[in-house]
């Protein structure tokens, strides 16, 4: 076991360093994505990357991810470059990607079928995962016969349920509503308080950003450059009603702020100025 084990943290660091990417560099007008981005996250992480719609972060966590290559700069998982699909890894996006014709169960399973894990041990963390989120009920049933809310809690355990050290989420809960968006941010957060995985985690809610991170990076519109990373100073874990509090405010006004600033957001009255 090694000191970040002993702490309870299965997370691994990444290194993102003077990362660009120009999409079409063959093209008479290649289209740069991403400018110079260079970020230090350490082994168990919460991190959101929050900006305006095409400002790249999706190519940034698919560059994390080892599904898309940078065209200038170095990435590193765990101390390793990263030159081809990172494997321990789980990722979850807005649409669940279910497949229809297996449970719940069966569908959280197919990770432990695909890559051939010890079938037992991920059934029993499978359940463990299940009984954490409350949905021990939906365990059997059909994709069609669940909540849009449940099928994307699914997905959740079907990206923890082996144990990734690094786990991307790209806008996962947009599809949802306020209500079911606010639960599933705790059941976030719970899970990930449990093994500490470091996190990857894209979101157009400023909101939900300050309620789970451990930093925000603030980028600018495309092309996307990192603008603001600020560290979240709030305990764990967050409360449901962690939108009362001063500092919960302040976070959200300073991201505002930026974006009204960047042409983001076009505000009528003047925005409080933070540090
Ligand atoms: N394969 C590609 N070829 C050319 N351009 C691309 C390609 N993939 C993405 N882009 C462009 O790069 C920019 C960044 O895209 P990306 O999907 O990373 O943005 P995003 O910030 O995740 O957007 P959104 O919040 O809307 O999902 C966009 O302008 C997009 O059109």
């Amino acid at each position: 076991m090694n000191n970040l084990q002993d702490q309870g943290i299965s997370g691994v660091p990444i290194e993102i360093e003077g990362v660009s990417k120009i999409f079409g560099p063959e093209l008479e007008k290649p289209f740069r994505a991403l400018k110079e981005v260079t970020l230090s996250i350490k082994a168990g992480e919460f991190v959101s990357v929050v900006g305006a719609s095409g400002c790249g972060k999706s190519t940034l966590m698919l560059m994390v991810a080892g599904l898309l290559q940078a065209t200038t700069g170095r990435i590193s998982v765990d101390g390793k470059p990263v030159t081809k699909p990172l494997t321990d890894v789980g990722i979850a996006f807005q649409d669940h990607l279910l497949l229809e014709f297996r449970t719940a169960m069966q569908n959280v399973m197919l990770h432990a079928d695909i890559r051939k894990l010890p079938r037992r041990q991920i059934e029993e963390r499978a359940k463990d995962l299940f009984a954490q989120l409350r949905l021990e009920r939906a365990m059997d049933k059909y994709p069609k016969q669940l909540s849009g809310g449940m099928r994307q809690r699914i997905s959740l355990i079907r990206s923890l349920v082996h144990d990734p050290s690094v786990l991307m989420m790209d806008e996962p809960f947009g599809a949802l509503d306020a209500l079911t968006r606010l639960q599933v941010r705790m059941d976030l957060e719970a899970l990930w308080m449990r093994r500490r995985p470091t996190v990857l985690f894209i979101t157009h809610s400023v909101e939900e950003a300050v309620g789970l991170s451990d930093r925000i990076i603030v980028m600018s519109p495309s092309p996307g450059e990192v603008v603001d990373d600020i560290r979240v100073e709030l305990e764990r874990p967050r409360p449901i009603t962690l939108g009362d509090a001063p500092e919960f405010g302040a976070y959200v006004d300073r991201i505002h702020h930026h974006f009204e600033r960047l042409g983001v957001l076009h505000g009528m009255g003047k925005l409080p100025q933070h540090a």
